[in-house]
C-alpha cells in the first residue's frame, strides 16, 4: 500500500527513483505531495534528452523546460540524473521526469516525439573530434538501439561528436532495426551557424540576430564550410575578412576547448544552439510553414550520402533538403576539401556498424 502511494507521489512530483530519491524517503514531503491533485497533461510535445546530466545536457534541459512547445521532458543519463531532475522539477513550467541508467532507457524513450542526444565524452586540448570516436561511437549505437525499440518514429537530434561519423552510425543502427527514416535523423550543426552569425556580425558591425550565414558540409575543421557569398543581409567581404572568418568559424570549437584548458568543450553556446534547433524541429512537427535551418542529414546534394545544408523542417522531419546555391571560387575549393574529409568520416561510421 505504502509502496503504491509512493509510486503515485513519485509520478506527481516528477521523479522516477523509487530507491534513489531523497525526496521519496522524506515522510513530510510524502504527506505534502500526497495532497497534490493531479491534472491532465498540458498539450505539447514529449522530448527526451539523453546525456542530460552533462555539460550540455544540464543547460539544455533547463532551456527545454522553458520551451512552451514541450509538455513533458524526460532526462536520461547514466549518472546524476536524479539531482538534475529534482532541481529542474522546481521550475514552474511543464512536467519533467528523470531516468537513470540502461535499465530505465526504455521508459525514458517510450512515447517521445523528439530525442536530443548530447551523451558522450568531450574533447580536451590537442584532440580532434575524431579522437572521440572510440568512446562515443559505442554510446551512440546503444542509445539509437533504444530509440529503434522504444520510439522508432521520434525525430532524433544528434549532438555527440564526431557528428560526421555518429550520424552515419545512427542511420546504420536504424537500418538494421528496419525503422530508418532519413527525414527523422538530424545531425546538429547549429552551433556552426550560431558562431558564423556572431563572427560575421562582429565584422559587419551588425546585431547577430539580423545575420544569417548558411554553413554547409559537416561538423569538424575543414568540413565546416561557411558560405559567406550567401550571407543575409547581402554583404561583401575583403579576401582578408573571408580568410579570417572561415578560419574562425571552422575552429570555433577548438577556440573554446583551448580556453577551457582541459575542463571540456562548448556547453552553454551548444545548449543555446541545440534549443534553437530543437525548437525549429518542434515548430516543424506542429506544422508551421517555412521552418528552415542547417543540419547534417541524408542528402543527394553532393555524391556523399550525408551532407549539411539548409533543410525545411516539417511534420515528418527534414522534408526538403536544399541545394547549395551558387558558390564562388573560394567556396568551391573549400567544398572539395570538405568532401574529401567527410567521405572518410562517414565511411568510418558506417563500417563501425557493418563490420
Ligand atoms: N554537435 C556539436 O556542435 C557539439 C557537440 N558536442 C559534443 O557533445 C558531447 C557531450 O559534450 P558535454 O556535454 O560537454 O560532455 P559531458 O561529459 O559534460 O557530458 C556528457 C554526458 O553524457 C553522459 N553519458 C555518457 N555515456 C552515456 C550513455 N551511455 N547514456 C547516456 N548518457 C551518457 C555522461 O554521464 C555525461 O553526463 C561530446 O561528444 C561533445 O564533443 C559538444 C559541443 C558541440
Ligand atoms: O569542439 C568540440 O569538440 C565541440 C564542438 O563540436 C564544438 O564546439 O563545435
Amino acid at each position: 500500500m505504502e509502496q503504491k502511494t509512493n509510486q503515485r507521489i513519485a509520478k506527481i512530483s516528477g521523479h522516477l527513483y523509487p530507491s534513489n530519491s531523497q525526496i521519496m524517503e522524506d515522510s513530510s514531503e510524502v504527506m505534502m505531495r500526497a495532497n497534490c491533485r493531479a491534472k491532465g497533461g498540458a498539450p505539447g510535445f514529449k522530448v527526451a534528452i539523453l546525456g542530460a546530466a552533462g555539460g550540455i545536457g544540464q543547460p539544455l534541459a533547463m532551456l527545454m523546460k522553458m520551451n512552451p512547445l514541450v509538455s513533458v521532458l524526460h532526462l536520461y543519463d547514466v549518472v546524476n540524473s536524479p539531482g538534475v531532475t529534482a532541481d529542474i522539477s522546481h521550475m514552474d513550467t511543464g512536467a519533467v521526469r528523470g531516468f537513470l541508467g540502461q535499465p530505465q532507457l526504455e521508459s525514458a524513450l517510450t512515447g517521445m516525439d523528439l530525442v536530443i542526444i548530447p551523451a558522450g565524452v568531450p574533447r580536451k586540448p590537442g584532440m580532434t573530434r575524431d579522437d572521440l570516436f572510440k568512446i562515443n561511437a559505442g554510446i551512440v549505437k546503444t542509445l539509437c538501439e533504444g530509440i529503434a525499440k522504444s520510439c522508432p518514429r521520434a525525430i532524433v537530434n544528434l549532438i555527440s561528436n564526431p557528428v560526421n561519423s555518429t550520424v552515419p552510425i545512427a542511420a546504420e543502427v536504424f537500418k538494421k532495426a528496419g525503422i530508418y527514416d532519413p527525414k527523422r535523423l538530424l545531425g546538429v550543426t547549429m552551433l556552426d551557424v550560431v558562431r558564423a552569425n556572431t563572427f560575421v556580425a562582429e565584422v559587419l558591425g551588425l546585431d547577430p540576430r539580423e545575420v544569417d550565414v548558411p554553413v554547409v558540409g559537416g561538423h569538424a575543421g575543414v568540413t565546416i564550410l561557411p558560405l559567406l557569398s550567401q550571407v543575409k543581409p547581402p554583404s561583401s567581404f575583403t579576401q582578408q575578412e573571408i580568410e579570417y572568418l572561415t578560419d574562425r568559424i571552422q575552429n570555433g570549437g577548438t577556440e573554446v576547448v583551448e580556453a577551457k584548458a582541459g575542463t571540456g568543450s562548448a556547453t552553454l553556446s551548444m545548449a543555446y544552439a541545440a534549443v534553437k534547433f530543437a525548437d525549429a524541429c518542434l515548430r516543424g512537427l506542429r506544422g508551421d510553414a517555412n521552418v528552415v535551418e542547417c543540419s547534417f542529414v541524408s542528402s543527394q546534394v553532393t555524391e556523399l550520402p550525408f551532407f549539411a545544408t539548409k533543410v525545411r523542417l516539417g511534420r515528418s522531419g527534414a522534408e526538403e533538403v536544399f541545394q547549395l546555391g551558387p558558390l564562388n571560387e573560394y567556396e568551391r575549393i573549400g567544398l572539395e576539401k570538405a568532401k574529401k574529409e567527410l567521405a572518410e568520416s562517414i565511411q568510418k561510421g558506417v563500417s563501425f556498424i557493418k563490420k
